[in-house]
């Protein structure tokens, strides 16, 4: 048992010591502590792997020390070391979160196997705390290993310090545009000047173009006041035109000007001013194939498309939605109150299988409503919603049983199709069912049939 950190907290000094001696012997880095409060502060700097802890402390107790140290950390397992006539003490210490307890005096032999066994237990949490001792949340806010991921980091790494001003970023629904824009300007010479984010898809056509530009006082009903355009409060910093894809061929004319020359013109204003502000667009849709349709600009998609940032769909990042999981969950707990949940190896396959139409998005809300419904529990594959749950076994079907038939293919195209809309319709079905060209009641049968209402 090579490489494990065992920590005795012990007032016995003989006991420690031919303790230490017999577990080095087995190849263990072995730390000891006389008292409670030792103990603590050497599991805050050590972090071991498994603390043997004395019920009979002097100063803080052992019952108290085994809840200290379970606030610490809440995955280390913690062995109890009692007398004889304690068993009681021992059995309640372990219903506190102690994993096992020895009776004083023990054979060596029976140390070893607790400490294998409890090891061997702990290994899933283990691999989980793995993570979480890693979650450090990178400079660019962008969390996960996968080589995509990597790749994703060193280009935004790259274009956030070059001269690029103007930068598109293309990916599903849900992948982290914002978050790579956000990247961006945090790690650009702009940093500390203003990142302004726009949702083109989100602001009714009339208003886009104050929104943007500004107006002057009066230059339309209702504008009481002078309006103070986004674009003049990027000026030095970043503009985030989010879901440019949306945005009306009238203002595409208007957004394009602005970007071949940085002037623009407040609404109702005669005069035209000038803003220096790096613009990053985004969008979820197929822009090439929107300007054959004619709903998009040629000259802006080809104004735009120069450098181009491709965000890749969680279920291409690999062990990523792993990672991801395990930061918001950890994330999630911190805000509740509680301990993080715990996936299960079989969970996590299912995460693994599962397509994410709604990609980090859909994961992050999975995970925030796990920690809710189960907070600081291990989380089975039957707890996961029926979609994610069935996924090894639709897997498996389909691997048997050749390609997925084609109604089968057509059901989960459409699904995508349908929660994608709901989602940029920010759930506002009138809208959603507009997006996808058709109506309020055939959306509503459509959701009915795909057991999404
Ligand atoms: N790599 C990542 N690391 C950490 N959090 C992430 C990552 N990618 C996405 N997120 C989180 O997932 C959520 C969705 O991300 P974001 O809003 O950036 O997606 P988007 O691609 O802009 O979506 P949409 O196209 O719908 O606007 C956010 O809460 C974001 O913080």
């Amino acid at each position: 048992m090579a490489d494990v950190h065992v920590l005795i907290i012990d007032d016995e000094e003989t006991f420690v010591r031919s303790l230490r001696f017999a577990l080095k012997a087995e190849g263990m880095t072995v730390r000891g502590a006389h008292s409670g409060e030792d103990g603590l502060e050497e599991a805050r700097r050590q972090r071991p792997d498994i603390v043997l802890l004395d019920l009979r402390l002097p100063g803080i107790g052992g019952m108290e020390t085994l809840t200290a140290l379970r606030e610490l950390d809440g995955t280390l397992p913690v062995v109890m070391i009692s007398a004889h006539g304690d068993t009681r003490a021992a059995v309640q210490a372990v219903k506190l979160g102690a994993v096992d307890y020895l009776t004083k005096p023990f054979e060596l032999d029976e140390l070893l196997h607790t400490i294998a066994a409890t090891l061997d237990q702990g290994r899933v949490a283990e691999e989980l705390d793995y993570h979480r001792r890693r979650d450090v949340v990178p400079v660019s806010g962008l969390i996960g290993d996968s080589a995509a991921m990597l790749t994703l980091r060193g280009t935004v790494d790259r274009i956030a310090t070059s001269s690029a001003s103007r930068i598109l970023l293309l990916g599903e629904s849900g992948t982290g545009k914002a978050v790579v824009a956000r990247a961006i300007h945090t790690q650009s010479p702009r940093r500390s000047r203003a990142f302004v984010e726009v949702n083109c898809a989100a602001l009714p056509e009339h208003l886009i173009e104050s929104e943007l530009f500004g107006a002057e006082k009066g230059a339309y009903t209702g504008a009481h006041q002078k309006r103070t355009g986004l674009v003049t409060l990027a000026d030095g910093g970043t503009l985030f035109l989010d879901e440019i894809g949306e945005l009306p061929l009238t203002m595409q004319a208007k957004v394009l000007h602005f970007l071949e020359n940085g002037t623009y013109r407040a609404v109702g204003s005669g005069r035209s001013a000038t803003a220096d502000a790096r613009v990053v667009a985004a969008t979820n849709r197929d822009l090439a194939e929107d300007v054959r349709q004619g709903r998009f600009r040629e000259d802006l998609f080809y104004r735009l498309n120069v450098i181009t940032i491709g965000i890749p769909a969680l279920r291409d990042r690999g062990e990523d939605v792993v990672v991801l999981a395990t930061h918001f969950a950890a994330r999630q707990a911190a805000e509740e109150g509680c301990r993080p949940v715990e996936l299960t190896p079989a969970a996590q396959d299912r995460l693994r299988l599962h397509r994410w139409p709604g990609n980090v998005r859909e994961l992050k809300n999975l995970m925030e409503r796990l920690t809710i419904l189960y907070p600081g529990q291990r989380i089975e594959a039957e707890d996961l919603p029926p979609e994610i749950a069935a996924a090894p076994a639709v897997a498996a079907a389909t691997a048997d049983a050749g390609p997925p038939a084609l109604t089968e293919r057509l059901e989960s195209a459409e699904r995508d199709l349908v929660l994608d809309a709901l989602h940029r319709a920010s759930g506002h079905k009138g809208r959603a069912a507009d997006l996808l060209g058709i109506s309020r009641h055939a959306l509503k049968r459509r959701l009915q049939r795909l057991g999404l209402s």
